[in-house]
């Protein structure tokens, strides 16, 4: 059961997933009657608070930038959030206690870092993965009291202490399988078997030299799935704050409704072009083994959520099933004759950014091949540009064209592979809205179309096609 950080946002909503923990122990143990001694078996994956790993990333930039009183008064009130919540969070004393001086040791280890960043004005990528892992670090031993307070066993656990082991890529570390399958088995199940439930820090994990390593933005959720594929569970639960994954993000349109069941491949794809920050990875570790997801809110547990599976069978003749939005990115055109009939143009172009760790989200070229369209985050758009610029500007390219506030919009379905005419549908729907498309993309798998339009309309895009195909009565 992986919680993310809407659900540990403070004292009562971390004391409410406890409670939750516990009901969903019990209705496994009636599910399977006892017989099964592994039937109430579960590992705990908990994210950090909402917004404190992008308030870790901006004291990473403020240390660069030399601005050590934001560094400051970020980092204080990260510390008073997480004091506040350790002296309020237990009834029994003597848990607030152990509780309180774990967290003030891992806020003095954090701050005996940042000065040795803050003293060398340096963010390295291994020192920015060490930040980061505090998010979670803080929360995973306060969930892990909230259980003991309520009677059950408990033992929090670092991804690094739990066994994940990564390649050293810094920010976006994959795991070694075959290591981390023996690690994490020989560590959480004489956890399980002793009846102790395991709460691990999602997103970290470490590499083979020990040094802490992140999974990437969202990476809770691939924390989760390596854990269940190691172990063999039978399911991952994704407790969130929404009541599943949903025709379109609720925060958008009101009437969005959630999917039943989707195919792996289809929340992949959801996952890719933006709906709920699934990690674009998660899936991976599951595949194979088939093992379901489920994604369910925390606050709602009537609500039977989504469950992510090899072959559903609900909305057999829908076409499409979603409608996702990617904001704050932005799109970069870059043109040239010497493009024209130049084998390598497209590699030479995508290696510079690569080599300057630049994720292309999307990318379009037309068959006169003079210009090359691509979509990468806002975040990353100078360094693109910059990279651009310095190795390639004046030699195979001769311009840059810069478009910095775009959207990209993707309707997603299994039920459009070899659907004639649902191109045709999405651009008139877009376009009686009024709303200009400036690049296309499809992928040959045909699970995916997506466009991108200028920001301001990706509102309007979006509630056009949730309207076009019916998704507001998909469940009827
Ligand atoms: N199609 C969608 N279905 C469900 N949620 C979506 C969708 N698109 C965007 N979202 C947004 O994703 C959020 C949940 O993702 P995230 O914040 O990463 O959750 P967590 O922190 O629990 O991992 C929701 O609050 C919702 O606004
Ligand atoms: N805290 C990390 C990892 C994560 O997965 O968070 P969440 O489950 O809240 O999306 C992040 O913000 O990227």
């Amino acid at each position: 059961m992986k919680f993310g950080g809407n659900a540990v946002a403070d004292v009562e909503r971390i004391r409410h997933v406890a409670r939750d923990i516990v009901k969903q122990m019990q209705k496994k143990r009636e599910e399977k009657k006892g017989n099964d001694p592994a039937s109430n078996q579960i590992v705990v994956v908990v994210s950090a608070i909402k917004g404190v790993t992008d308030d870790l990333i901006k004291v990473c930039d403020s240390i660069m930038g030399g601005e050590c009183s934001r560094v400051d008064s970020i980092i204080h009130s990260i510390e008073e959030r997480h004091r506040s919540i350790a002296s309020n969070l237990c009834n029994d004393g003597s848990y607030t206690s152990e509780l309180s001086s774990i967290i003030d040791a891992l806020i003095k280890e954090m701050n005996d870092l940042l000065k040795g960043m803050m003293l060398l004005n340096e963010v390295t990528p291994r020192s920015r993965d060490y930040l980061l892992s505090f998010g979670e670090r803080l929360i995973a031993p306060m969930l892990c009291y909230a259980l003991k307070d309520v009677g059950v066993e408990a033992e929090h656990l670092t991804g690094k202490d739990a066994g994940i082991v990564t390649d050293s890529n810094y920010g976006d570390a994959r795991p070694l399988m075959d290591t981390t399958r023996l690690r994490v088995r020989h560590k959480i199940m004489p956890m399980l078997e002793h009846g102790v439930v395991p709460v691990v820090t999602g997103f970290i994990g470490s590499d083979q030299h020990g040094n802490i390593t992140t999974l990437g933005r969202g990476g809770s959720d691939y924390t989760a799935t390596i854990i269940a594929s190691c172990i063999d569970a039978d399911e991952v639960m994704l407790w969130t704050d929404v009541d599943g994954l949903m025709t379109a993000d609720p925060k958008i349109v009101k009437d969005a409704q959630v999917l039943r069941e989707v195919s792996y491949a289809e929340a992949m794809e959801m996952a890719l072009f933006g709906a709920k920050y699934l990690h674009p990875r998660a899936l991976e570790p599951i595949l194979d083994k088939g093992i379901p997801i489920r994604i369910r809110n925390v606050f709602n547990l009537e609500c039977q959520g989504t469950t992510i599976m090899k072959s559903p069978t609900a909305y057999p003749s829908k076409i499409v099933k979603a409608v996702t939005a990617i904001r704050n990115v932005s799109l970069i055109d870059v043109r040239g004759s010497s493009m024209v009939g130049s084998p390598g143009t497209a590699g030479r172009i995508f290696n510079v950014l690569g080599e300057h760790r630049i994720n292309i989200i999307m990318i379009s070229q037309g068959p006169s091949e003079s210009s090359i369209s691509m979509v990468v985050r806002k975040s990353d758009l100078d360094k693109a540009v910059n990279a651009l610029e310095l190795n390639l500007l004046g030699r195979l390219i001769k311009g840059i064209n810069v478009t910095d506030d775009v959207a990209i919009i993707a309707v997603v379905g299994a039920g459009m592979r070899g659907t004639k005419g649902v191109a045709a549908r999405v651009f008139k729907a877009v376009a009686d809205r009024g709303i200009n498309v400036i690049m296309i993309a499809q992928g040959s798998s045909e699970l995916n179309l997506a466009f991108v339009v200028e920001d301001r309309y990706a509102e309007g895009a979006v509630k056009a096609l949730h309207d076009e195909f019916e998704l507001d009565r998909i469940n009827q």
